[in-house]
């Protein structure tokens, strides 16, 4: 008999998650149907989305997430004891899973882990999963950089961010980074070695933009949306591309009820500015390229990719609501 932790949203987020937004329960699990693997979680990943998607949750539902798992039982041919998978079971310890009958279309929820090699499997929830792809596709695909271009990115300092400004600086492009601490800004500058790094709690944007990039942004990866962002398209140059991967600012308001920001349309139009949102599942049939072209970057000495460790299952409350409120730099996760 397996018995199953996990954790339920036990009451809708209001502003900030706090730790009594969530439940820790235990589940007997049944026995496996054929086609049915039952896999243990070992790594389990805390990413941003889960605050604005839980909106459109009822309460009683195991929190959404993914996580990297062993197969510890198989009742299907294609799966076997020991292999590890990337899977979208939520915040639970133990679950039992049929490949055959899982949605095939939008982001993947399943699949075996391909080899690593000596890297940790962890790196499939962060830079060679979501996140990576998130970065890979969603900066050149949208912002389209050019070598000498200037490309300034907020939330540098986490999971994506950390990812763009990789590419970015491996393509010579002037790397401008905006994070919520000096010693992230410090690690920025003398770690990733970008060009200009700022405390964006400690230091207005229009004045570092003016002094870094006086001649103006040619690309902006926007990880956290409203007056932040604002400021960063009044200096971006003439066609200068805008990839609206989040906004993160955002995620702890009441949807009906946003703050309004300074009105963009003058920067759009006489600049003839391209803005673009995207969610990376736009890019779902090219995801395992997009995991061995990260893979390569990483084996080829391109790219580093911090891990911000929070150890425990019980642990995950804590995790997500210390990721939203900056404390990880690099990826955020929690080890079982
Ligand atoms: N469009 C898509 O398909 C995807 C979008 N995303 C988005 O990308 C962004 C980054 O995600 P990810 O790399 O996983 O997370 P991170 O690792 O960057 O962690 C989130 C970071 O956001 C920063 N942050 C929190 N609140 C604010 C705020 N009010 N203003 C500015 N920064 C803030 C914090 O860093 P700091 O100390 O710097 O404040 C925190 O560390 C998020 O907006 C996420 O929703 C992610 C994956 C897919
Ligand atoms: C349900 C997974 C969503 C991943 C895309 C993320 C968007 C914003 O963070």
């Amino acid at each position: 008999m397996v018995i199953a932790k996990k954790f339920i949203l036990e009451k809708p987020f209001n502003g900030a998650p706090t730790e009594d937004n969530f439940k820790l329960l235990e589940e007997e699990l049944d026995e496996l149907n054929k086609g049915e693997i039952l896999v243990e979680a070992i790594w389990l990943s805390v990413d941003p989305y889960i605050r604005p998607y839980s909106n459109h949750v009822s309460p009683g539902t195991t929190v959404m997430g993914t996580q990297i798992a062993k197969i510890i039982k198989s009742n299907n041919q294609d799966y076997k004891f020991g292999q590890l998978v990337f899977c979208s079971t939520g915040w639970r310890t133990f679950s039992i899973i049929n490949p055959t009958t899982l949605e095939k279309d939008g982001m993947p929820t399943f699949y075996l882990l391909p080899d690593f090699g000596n890297l940790s499997p962890s790196l499939g929830l962060g830079v060679l999963g979501m996140p990576g792809n998130t970065a890979l596709f969603g900066f050149l695909n949208i912002c389209d950089p050019k070598p000498g271009e200037t490309v300034v990115i907020s939330a540098a300092a986490g999971a994506v961010g950390i990812h763009v400004g990789q590419i970015a600086r491996n393509l010579g492009c002037y790397v401008i980074g905006f994070a919520g601490s000096d010693h992230k800004v410090k690690w920025l500058k003398e770690v990733l070695k970008f060009d200009a790094a700022f405390n964006y709690k400690t230091k207005d944007v229009n004045a570092a933009l003016l002094e870094a990039a006086p001649h103006g942004v040619d690309c902006y990866f926007d990880n956290v949306g409203g007056d932040f962002s604002s400021a960063v398209i009044y200096r971006m140059k003439n066609f200068g591309r805008v990839s609206v991967c989040g906004s993160i600012s955002s995620y702890n308001t009441n949807p009906k009820n946003l703050p309004k920001v300074s009105m963009l349309q003058p920067a759009i139009v006489f600049k003839q500015l391209k803005i673009e949102g995207f969610i990376v599942s736009r890019w779902a049939d090219k995801w395992q390229s997009g995991i061995e072209r990260n893979l390569n970057f990483i084996k080829e000495g391109k790219l580093i990719y911090p891990e911000y460790i929070v150890q425990g299952f019980e642990s995950l409350p804590q995790a997500f609501i210390g990721m939203l409120n900056g404390e990880n730099l690099g990826k955020a996760l929690v080890k079982v």
